[in-house]
C-alpha cells in the first residue's frame, strides 16, 4: 500500500516490540500504541518489501485493556511502548510473544517446562539509573531523553519509569542555573539511586574518587561501582536472586562458576546458599574488582578472573562438571559463538542461562537443544515493565 493510504483494520497480536501488527489485503501492517482486538482506520506512513508502518486516525472499537498512558512523551518517547495497556495484559502479551517467537525459529520445549511469567511491582517508579543527554540547538538547551526520530532530544520533567527520588533530584537540577550551564552539546549525565547512598549523578563518566554504592539484596549488601552494571529494577533482580538461590538449594551443587558475574550478584546468591567454591568471571575491569571484595566477605574459596567469559568456558577441564552449577548472564547479543562452542563441548550438566533478549536467547536455546540440553524451566520476568523489554530465568540439565 503507498504511503499516505487510509485501511480499515483489525489488530490481530503484539509483536516482540510492541507494535500492534494488522493484515490488510494480505500485507503486514505495523501500529504502533494499538491493542490487539482493537478496530481502527489507519494511515500508511512507511513501506517497505515485505509490511509497512502505518499511524493510527481513528479507533472504531478499543481493547478494554486500554488504560490512560498518563505521560505526555509516550508515542514519541522510545522507551515505554506498553503505557497504554493495563500491567498483567502487558506481561500476559510479552510471555505470549516469547512463545510465538520461540516456535518460529524452531525451538521446541515441554509445555510444562514453561511457567507462568512474573511481574515485579511496581510497574512504575523502578528504575534505579536513567541516563539524560544534552544536546544544543540555536542557543537552546534540551536535556532529556533522544526520541523515537533518533535525533531530537526533548526536555523531560519527570520519567515515569525513574525512582521517584531521580525525580526529585532532576526537579532540583532544572532549577540551578550552575548545573544547566555545565551542559555541554552532546553531554550526558547518569542518575544512580540506591536505598543506601540515595541519587547519585556525574556528567559522562563517574569521577575516579566515586565511592562504589552498596545495593541492597536477597544475597546481602552488595558493592558495586557507580560506572557498572547493576540490576536496573530491584525487585526485578531481587526475583532472579531468589530463584537462583532455589535452584542451588535444590541442585546443592560443591561449585558455581557465575560468568557475566558483575559485581558478583549471583555468585554472592551462591555463597549465601552455602556454596564456598566460586569462579566468577567478569569483563569490566571494576566490577571484578568488586565481585573480588564481595565474594571475599563471604567464602574463603571464590575466585574472581577479569576477562572473557568465553575464554573461561574454554579452560574449563573435565573434572569441572561433576556437581559444578554453571550461571551465564550475558549482555543482549548473547552467547558468542565460541563461548557457546565451549559449553556445548564440556561435560557440564546443570546450567541457569539469565538473558535480557528473547532473540538472542532463542537463537543460544536451539544450540543448547543440539549439544545435549534440556530446557527445565523458562520463567518470563517482566523487569523492564512499560516498556518492550523482559528477561528470561531458564534452567537447563543433561539428561
Ligand atoms: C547482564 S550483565 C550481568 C551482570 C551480573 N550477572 C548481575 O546480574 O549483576 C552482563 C555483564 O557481562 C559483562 N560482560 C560483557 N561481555 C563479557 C565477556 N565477554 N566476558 C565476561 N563478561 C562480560 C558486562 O560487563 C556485564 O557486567
Amino acid at each position: 500500500m503507498r504511503t499516505g493510504t487510509e485501511f480499515q483494520c483489525e489488530i490481530e497480536t503484539c509483536a516482540l516490540g510492541g507494535d500492534g501488527i494488522a493484515r490488510v489485503d494480505g500485507e503486514v501492517v505495523f501500529l504502533p500504541g494499538t491493542l490487539p482486538g482493537e478496530k481502527l482506520i489507519g494511515r500508511i506512513t512507511a513501506e517497505k518489501k515485505n509490511f509497512s508502518r502505518a499511524e493510527i486516525v481513528r479507533f472504531g472499537a478499543t481493547s478494554p485493556h486500554r488504560v490512560e498512558p498518563g505521560c505526555p512523551y509516550f508515542g514519541r518517547c522510545p522507551g515505554c511502548r506498553y503505557l497504554h495497556a493495563d500491567y498483567a495484559y502487558e506481561t500476559a502479551l510479552k510471555q505470549r510473544q516469547l512463545l510465538d517467537h520461540m516456535k518460529a525459529a524452531g525451538f521446541e520445549c515441554a509445555p510444562e517446562a514453561v511457567a507462568e511469567p512474573f511481574a515485579p511491582k511496581p510497574e512504575l517508579g523502578y528504575r534505579n539509573k536513567i541516563v539524560l543527554h544534552t544536546h544544543k540547538v540555536k542557543g537552546e538547551t534540551f536535556f532529556g531523553y533522544v526520541m523515537a526520530d533518533n535525533t531530537t532530544v526533548t526536555d523531560i520533567a519527570n520519567c515515569p519509569l525513574a525512582n521517584p527520588a531521580i525525580n526529585a533530584e532532576l526537579a532540583g537540577l532544572r532549577g540551578d542555573k550552575g548545573f544547566l550551564h555545565s551542559l555541554h552539546e552532546g553531554m550526558d549525565v547518569t542518575f544512580r539511586h540506591t536505598e543506601h547512598d540515595g541519587v547519585k549523578f556525574w556528567r559522562n563518566a563517574p569521577a575516579k574518587n566515586l565511592t562504589w554504592l552498596r545495593e541492597e539484596t536477597p544475597a546481602g549488601t552488595l558493592s558495586v561501582p557507580c560506572g557498572s552494571f547493576f540490576q536496573v529494577n530491584p525487585a526485578g533482580g531481587a526475583h532472579l536472586v531468589k530463584r537462583f538461590m532455589e535452584t542451588v538449594k535444590r541442585l546443592e551443587p560443591s561449585r558455581v562458576i557465575d560468568l557475566y558475574a558483575g559485581a558478583g550478584l549471583f555468585g554472592c546468591a551462591a555463597a549465601a546458599c552455602g556454596v564456598s567454591d566460586i569462579l566468577a568471571v567478569e569483563s569490566d575491569a571494576a566490577a571484578a574488582e568488586a565481585a573480588r571484595f564481595n565474594l571475599a566477605r563471604r567464602t574463603a574459596n571464590a575466585r574472581v578472573a577479569a576477562g572473557d567469559a568465553g575464554d573461561a568456558l574454554k579452560e574449563l577441564g573435565r573434572e569441572d562438571a561433576a556437581h559444578t552449577l554453571l550461571i551465564v548472564d550475558p549482555p543482549r547479543n548473547g552467547l558468542a559463538f565460541a563461548a557457546m562452542q565451549a559449553l556445548t563441548r564440556s561435560t557440564l550438566g546443570q546450567l541457569v542461562y539469565v538473558s535480557c533478549n528473547p532473540a538472542t536467547w532463542t537463537r543460544d536455546a536451539i544450540r543448547l537443544g543440539k549439544g545435549g540440553f534440556r530446557l527445565r524451566r523458562l520463567e518470563l520476568v517482566n523487569m523492564f515493565p512499560r516498556t518492550e523489554h523482559f528477561e528470561l530465568f531458564s534452567e537447563w540439565v543433561r539428561d
